[in-house]
């Protein structure tokens, strides 16, 4: 069996690429390389170019006809950039997947993966998310998630697409084999800035102290990437049962689990055995208080559960971190 990953050579579609690999899938990888990296196409076959491009779209269908499904994790994904460049956001992540999605309907391939987020939901009183929520993504970034799981849904009507949306928390570790992790060398995310804390030997700032949570710091689904990659191919392996040709499903992938602020300098300092001074800071503009996911409606479609613990994913950073400048070169 053969997937198509658009966005294959980044952070988490390089991931899905190695758990299908081995699972006996074959990744056919299609990246612009504008953040993903060459040395995470290793050992997989590659299509270097952008993915609204129908010529090098009909090149991919014409060389492997029998690509069963498009993974969709093409996109760009930093929340304050998006708030500084909309138009280029709603271009790349919007305007662009029309191509694509139009591209793939013409080529006759009908299943769709999408990478969505938990940015598409607005904040609620309660912390546990489920896919009952409305969207009410408060980013330009949010917004083109939302916007495409809109043109998936109408695209699934009137196409016969199936079109599963799946929306992920918050990512971290690697792949435990260690052939793909996080390119960024300086992740901003809370993860990466305790781990260059703890390197440089300075305090976390800890933005937000008075938010309504059990410690007043905010609260995230810290979510193993090895275990969102195994999702994609158990929504793979049993698409069609999964989601019909016709239909629009969206699926929460997360770990369950809240984590604090608080709660991950502790669980970094039982890991790494380095405890993190902590300063408290103003809250980040446009920060919400957080929560966490209910995953039992991937668990019901495709028999889906997080396997990996907070624990798994921090020392998978930290490993990752140790295995990097073979990887990359750098
Ligand atoms: N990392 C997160 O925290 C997170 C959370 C929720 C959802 N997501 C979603 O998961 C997906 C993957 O995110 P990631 O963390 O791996 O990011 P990433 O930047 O590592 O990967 C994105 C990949 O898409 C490629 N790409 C971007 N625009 C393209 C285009 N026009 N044509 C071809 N390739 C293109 C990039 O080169 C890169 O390899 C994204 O869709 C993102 O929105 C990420
Ligand atoms: O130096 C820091 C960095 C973060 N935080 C806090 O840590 C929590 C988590 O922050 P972060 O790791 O940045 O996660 P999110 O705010 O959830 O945003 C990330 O995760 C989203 C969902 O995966 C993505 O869409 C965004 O692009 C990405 O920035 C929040 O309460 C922050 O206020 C700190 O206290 N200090």
């Amino acid at each position: 069996m053969k997937v198509l990953i658009v966005g294959g050579a980044g952070y988490i579609g390089s991931s899905i690429a190695s758990a299908c690999l081995d699972d006996g899938i074959t990744p056919i990888v299609l990246d612009n390389l504008s953040t993903g990296v060459e040395a995470f196409l290793t050992g997989r076959e590659a299509y270097i170019g952008d993915m609204a491009d129908q010529v090098l779209l009909d090149k991919v269908f014409h060389d492997h006809p029998d690509i069963a499904v498009t993974i969709h994790c093409g996109a760009l994904i930093v929340v304050p950039d998006s708030v500084r460049e909309p138009l280029r956001y709603y271009r790349e992540n919007v305007a662009k997947s029309v191509e694509l999605v139009d591209g793939l309907v013409r080529n006759g391939c009908r299943r769709i993966i999408f990478s969505s987020t938990a940015a598409v939901y607005g904040q609620t009183d309660s912390l546990v998310v489920d896919e009952s929520l409305p969207a009410a993504p408060s980013s330009p970034y949010g917004r083109t998630k939302a916007m495409l799981e809109d043109i998936l849904r109408d695209s699934a009507e009137a196409f016969g697409l199936g079109a599963l949306a799946l929306r992920y928390f918050n990512p971290i570790g690697a792949d435990p084999r260690l052939r793909t992790g996080l390119q960024t060398r300086r992740p901003t995310h809370l993860l990466g800035r305790l781990i260059e804390a703890a390197e440089t030997g300075t305090p976390l700032t800890v933005t937000g102290v008075d938010w309504p949570t059990r410690d007043g710091t905010g609260i995230r689904d810290y979510v193993h990437v090895w275990d969102l990659a195994r999702a994609h191919v158990a929504a793979v392996r049993g698409f069609d049962a999964v989601c019909p040709p016709g239909s629009f499903v969206a699926a929460n992938l997360g770990s369950g689990a809240g984590c604090t602020v608080l709660e991950m300098v502790e669980a970094f300092a039982e890991v790494s055995g380095v405890r993190v001074p902590v300063e408290p800071a103003a809250r980040r503009k446009g920060d919400v208080p957080g929560g966490y996911a209910r995953w039992d409606r991937a668990h019901a479609l495709f028999g889906w559960r997080p396997t990996l613990t907070l624990q798994d994913g921090i020392r998978d950073a930290l490993r990752w971190i140790e295995a990097r400048p073979s990887v990359l070169g750098d």
